[in-house]
């Protein structure tokens, strides 16, 4: 399971069904040989025995024919049997748990759902353009069918955001609408629903009703009744009647959505993930060549992208090749698991919603690349690398993302004290995304797009080490594409010349965005 969280589990998905695909085409010709073999064996028969029919006396009279129609009934027809019965084996398909493949779980087909929802909401993407293929205007797969649209309104449904079941619901209802329009207009038969999903349809509907959702509910009846106007008896009269415990008890009613999703904080992360951002120019923000802290990059300098200055966001370009980047992909790929978050104290890490995506740690010194980042990441921001956790490299597939948050604990039990906390943290971009994926400061109004090789760095801690609430961060949705990251997190002690505190304790500025939502 975990299949939809990142790109790697999908390509075996991919594989599975390449597979299947192969195994049932060469057991359908296999099938269609053998019925043409037996089309031809007993099309000749009937001819013979058409012919004997016709006139009996003549045809029983000719030793040849008398010889003929022994042997059809004493061996023919038995081969003919026996080549049913290889077809009957043949026909024996029960790929989908036979070979060892892997199958996508509730679990994930769930989480794929709960994926493209998030787009939609966070792009603001236009339900009719996703079912067709398009995302921001750029056409990149097929259309949904009807169906479809009309399975995910009924997993998201089941899900119970029935804001989202709604939409789906009517883009289903309106291409069906559509397909069984211009079915008929070319006198095709018409491919109605069946019997079971007008049950489905029936019942999502009459569940709308009672939710009180009218205008899908209607949506769905009309087009029941389209198919088979003997439906839908009396349920729209508020089912009088028919107050059976179980009609009451199968009634869907909404969960309290969680509050944060509707909070002002994640209306502006989505905000920032679209780009929207404020477009007053900031005088003071530079690109610039950085000699950084090591005399080498006066000869090689770095070129800095200044984002914020305070708190410190920046991104260097250019810092890792393609090179280098593929052998780390690699050596992360077999150790990808689902990424969890930080439990409350006591808890457990959980897999969660909020996080979407599967990461791997790897140890600086199992490969030179790795022990190259730390020290090119030492010359850049003159941060001590003593103390870093591993290297976590974490790939989102579409819809993965990571919801704002914050890098360093705020709990002191959850970093060791001789290590201190989280200071800093450099993001090691190690793809491009086609779509979406950037990496959104709500507080900051910054959203910065992954650029293969760049690495995004920026202080967690204020000088005075008490912790930087502005820097809540977070992993917009991937649109289109797959966004590969490898994470460093820095932590405190040891870097007492590096990054001297002040006089003053300096957090008082960022104490008001500490609220949780
Ligand atoms: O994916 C991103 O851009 C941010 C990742 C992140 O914040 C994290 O892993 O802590
Ligand atoms: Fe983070």
């Amino acid at each position: 399971s975990d299949y939809f969280s990142s790109i790697t589990g999908l390509e075996e998905l991919l594989h599975t069904e390449e597979y299947l695909t192969k195994e049932l085409r060469s057991k359908v010709n296999g099938i269609r040989t053998l019925l043409e073999q037996l089309e031809g064996e007993l099309s000749s028969i009937e001819k013979e025995h058409t012919m004997a029919a016709g006139d009996t006396e003549n045809y029983l009279t000719n030793p040849v024919n008398v010889y003929r129609l022994m042997k059809r009934l004493h061996t023919d027809w038995f081969l003919m049997e026996g080549r049913v019965q290889l077809m009957a084996e043949e026909m024996n398909f029960n790929a989908t748990r036979e070979y060892g493949l892997s199958f996508p779980s509730q679990e994930d087909v769930e989480g794929a759902a709960l994926a493209l929802v998030r787009l939609q909401s966070t792009y603001k993407l236009d339900v009719a353009q996703v079912a067709a293929g398009i995302l921001n205007g750029v056409k990149y797969g097929s259309d949904m069918s009807w169906q479809d649209c009309f399975e995910l309104g009924q997993q998201l449904f089941e899900m119970e955001d029935y804001n989202n079941t709604k939409v789906w619901l009517r883009e289903s209802m309106e291409r069906l609408r559509r397909h069984s329009s211009h079915a008929h207009t070319h006198s095709t038969p018409t491919s109605g629903p069946d019997a079971v999903t007008l049950n489905k349809m029936e019942a999502t509907a009459k569940s709308l009703f009672q939710m009180g959702d009218f205008d899908t509910a209607y949506e769905l009846s009309q087009r029941v009744l389209q198919f088979d106007p003997k439906r839908i008896r009396n349920w729209h009269l508020g089912d009088k009647g028919t107050t059976h415990q179980e009609e009451i008890d199968d009634v869907y009613l909404p969960k309290h959505s969680d509050t944060y999703n509707l909070s002002q904080e994640f209306a502006q992360y989505e905000k920032v993930c679209r780009g929207e951002v404020n477009p007053v120019p900031r005088k003071e923000l530079r690109c610039r060549y950085s000699r950084g802290h090591h005399p080498y990059r006066l000869l090689a300098p770095l070129k800095l992208e200044e984002h914020s200055l305070d708190p410190y966001v920046v991104t260097f370009h250019d810092m890792l090749s393609g090179r280098k980047i593929s052998q780390l992909r690699e050596m992360a790929v077999p150790r990808m698991r689902r990424s969890t978050v930080n439990p409350l104290p006591g808890g457990q890490h959980k897999k969660s919603s909020f996080r979407v995506s599967k990461n791997a740690w790897l140890e600086y010194e199992s490969h030179a690349t790795m022990v190259g980042m730390l020290r090119d990441l030492k010359d850049a921001t003159g941060l001590d690398t003593t103390f870093c956790e591993q290297l976590q490299v974490a790939n989102y597939g579409v819809g993965g993302h990571y919801e704002p948050h914050w890098d360093f604990f705020r709990d002191p039990s959850h970093y060791p004290a001789e290590e201190g906390n989280r200071i800093a943290t450099a993001i090691f971009y190690l793809s491009d995304v086609e779509q979406g994926g950037a990496t959104a400061f709500p507080f900051l109004d910054i959203a910065v797009k992954p650029e293969m090789g760049n690495v995004l760095f920026w202080y967690n801690l204020h000088r005075s080490l008490d912790m930087d609430y502005r820097t809540k961060h977070a992993g917009c949705p991937v649109l289109k594409g797959s966004k590969w990251i490898g994470n460093v997190w820095i932590h405190e002690v040891t870097q007492t010349f590096a990054r001297p505190c002040d006089v003053f304790r300096d957090h008082e500025v960022s104490l008001e965005y500490e609220i949780i939502k």
